[in-house]
């Protein structure tokens, strides 16, 4: 976005009441471009003075389109289903994820929006196999292969936003030009979607074991170094440029491989909790998720229960798969800075978190107990199947 030249550039975000979106849209509207939040939902922080919130669905195309005039960007960032029991609803994940992205194109191409930049997900590429330093000239995982419908979602919504590069605009102004980022899990201060979940667990004492390789590498990505990806890619979307990024999808992250769990160590101890020492077996956990699963399928209609991991979950911490920033380095200039969870914990801590002088009572007594009993039944269930594998 280049709001110096002349007139001021209006860049709308999809999902713009999320983490992300708000941040990328602040970020923006600091740069001096006009913001429009666009959401389902309104965001939890106060929308600063000058910043626009328009609530409304991508997967309506009407309102989409309304939204859209006098829109110079896109940044399609409204998605559904990525984590905990959203994962299980699979017509929502198809509705937004799929046919709200065919409308945010519609919409683009009706009302004459040049660039439109798609925030995808590592999960196009990786589904459970071993990848070291991949980069993106990996083939996409084939549909059938993915094991949750939000990555099938994100996968198919990628092409599509992808194959509309080049296409006409319909008010014969030239060519929408289009791109995808593919983030690793996000992390900062006031992140909703992963973090309160984990600090809950740790709170409440269910983060009892970690699992999988200790040598098993994943990667993160700070919301501002996603943010400073995000900016760089819609101005390789333009002339300048020579619009080096139409058409093209780039892995974004830290660029720093590390254990999913060390990761988190010190988030964990920072809040003055005790590291776990047990470590399970990546497969009994799979196991176990994929019962979680089953069991909410069978009962989710009546009691919508938050799983506690889901098996895609699973792989995703435990499954060593990092990509190279080669390509965003290139062709972008992207270039990651450092960050530390420090500001995460001191953004908890500020929240109350952290260790309470608590009594053990019967209840805890009970929970814990049928922890370990639903472990001893989970184990027995999965031990003859390990072994004959
Ligand atoms: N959080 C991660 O770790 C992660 C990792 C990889 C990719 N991503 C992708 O990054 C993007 C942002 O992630 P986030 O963590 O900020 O998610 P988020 O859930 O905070 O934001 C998504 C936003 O989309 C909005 N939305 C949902 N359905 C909508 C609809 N029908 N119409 C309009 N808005 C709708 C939601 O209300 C929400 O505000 C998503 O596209 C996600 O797929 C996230």
């Amino acid at each position: 976005m280049e709001p110096e030249n002349a007139a001021k550039e209006t860049a709308l975000i999809t999902g713009g009441g999320g983490y992300f979106g708000f941040r990328l849209g602040c970020a923006l509207y600091q740069k001096g471009v006009d913001v429009i939040l666009f959401d389902v939902v309104k965001p939890l922080q106060t929308v600063p003075e000058g910043m626009k919130f328009m609530q409304g669905d991508v997967c309506c195309l009407s309102e989409v389109e309304k939204a859209l005039r006098d829109v110079i960007c896109v940044f399609h960032i409204a998605s559904y289903g990525m984590s905990g029991r959203e994962q299980l609803n699979r017509k929502l994940i198809e509705d937004v994820n799929v046919k709200g992205t065919e409308n945010v194109i519609q919409a683009c191409k009706s009302m004459g929006v040049s660039s439109l930049v798609y925030t995808s997900t590592y999960n196009v590429i990786f589904g459970g196999q071993i990848i070291e330093n991949g980069d993106e000239s990996l083939p996409y995982l084939p549909l059938h292969l993915h094991p949750d419908h939000y990555s099938r979602t994100k996968s198919l919504a990628e092409m599509k936003v992808l194959e509309a590069n080049g296409a006409e605009l319909g008010n014969g102004k030239g060519v929408l030009r289009t791109c995808a980022l593919r983030p690793a899990g996000i992390y900062g201060p006031g992140e909703q979607r992963h973090l309160p979940r984990i600090v809950s667990y740790i709170e409440r004492g269910l983060f009892k074991f970690v699992y999988g390789d200790p040598l098993s590498l994943v990667e993160f990505v700070h919301v501002d170094n996603l943010v400073q990806a995000h900016i760089l890619a819609s101005e390789a979307l333009k002339a300048n440029k020579k619009h080096i990024a139409a058409g093209q999808a780039y892995f974004i992250s830290d660029g720093r491989p590390v254990n999913n769990f060390e990761f988190f160590r010190p988030l964990v101890e920072g809040l003055g909790y005790k590291f776990p020492t047990c470590r399970l077996p990546l497969s009994l956990v799979y196991f176990f998720a994929f019962l979680t699963e089953v069991v909410h399928f069978l009962v989710g209609h009546v009691y919508n229960f938050q799983p506690l991991l889901t098996r895609t979950e699973v792989y995703k911490t435990g499954v060593t798969h990092y990509f190279s920033m080669e390509k965003a380095r290139k062709e972008l200039g992207y270039e990651p800075q450092q960050y530390s969870l420090n500001e995460v914990v001191e953004w908890f801590r500020s929240q109350g978190c952290g260790p309470k002088p608590r009594k053990y009572t019967v209840m805890h007594l009970v929970r814990d107990g049928g922890l370990l009993l639903l472990l001893i039944a989970v184990m027995a269930a999965w031990f003859p199947s390990a072994v004959t594998f």
